[in-house]
């Protein structure tokens, strides 16, 4: 069936403005906000079952559905937070994540973009994922969107760079590179 809309689904305001400013107008991207309920485990397991939840709530578009996961894992704590950055992020802050890596010399961290796509309630999720390594340092840059003061890629937070510029080389840039071939095939 060729795709011709399709629904992504997140809480989060600034995903959205990135993966519509990557995504551009390749498939025509509703999206609906709404605070999915995520299970612990992998990051493929947590994906996948994001977007099946998504796909089985009854949407007002209907369809296809996206939804997004987004991981920061710190490799001196065994790839911990993890998907929970969410959380870890809120209760402890920039200067907390930066404090987690104090008894470690290893600052590096991997930024981790999952996408799923599921056409329907039933059907098996498709994972897209991308990885942009960096280092956790002190806070720089606005303070807009989550850890982006924080992650350090070749001498720039993403916080410090333009939006072009972080998404040309960003955890969900390279996922959405891999999702895009994918869509083009389809229609
Ligand atoms: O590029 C990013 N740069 C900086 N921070 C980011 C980025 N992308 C996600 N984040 C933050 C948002 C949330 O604190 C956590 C991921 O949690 P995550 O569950 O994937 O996001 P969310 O709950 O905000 O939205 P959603 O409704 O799509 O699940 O990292
Ligand atoms: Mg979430």
């Amino acid at each position: 069936m060729p795709l011709t809309e399709l629904n992504f689904i997140t809480g989060n305001k600034n995903k959205l403005s990135e993966v519509k400013a990557i995504l551009g107008d390749i498939v025509p991207l509703q999206s609906q906000s709404l605070d999915l309920t995520e299970i612990q485990g992998t990051i493929e397991e947590i994906s996948k079952d994001k977007c099946r939840r998504a796909a089985a709530i009854d949407l007002e578009v209907g369809g296809p559905v996206l939804t997004e996961d987004t991981c920061l894992c710190f490799n001196a704590l065994k790839e911990l937070p993890g998907p929970y950055i969410k959380w870890f992020l809120q209760a402890l802050g920039h200067e907390g994540l930066n404090n987690m890596l104090l008894a470690y010399e290893d600052k590096s961290a991997q930024a981790v973009c999952t996408f799923a796509y599921c056409e329907g309630p039933g059907n098996e999720p498709l994972i897209f994922e991308g990885r942009t390594t960096g280092k956790i340092v002190p806070a720089r840059g606005p303070t807009n969107f989550g850890w982006d003061p924080i992650f350090e890629y070749e001498g720039e937070t993403y916080a410090e760079m333009d939006k072009a510029k972080k998404n040309s080389l960003s955890h969900r840039g390279k996922a959405l590179i891999k999702l895009k071939e994918w869509l083009q095939s389809q229609i």
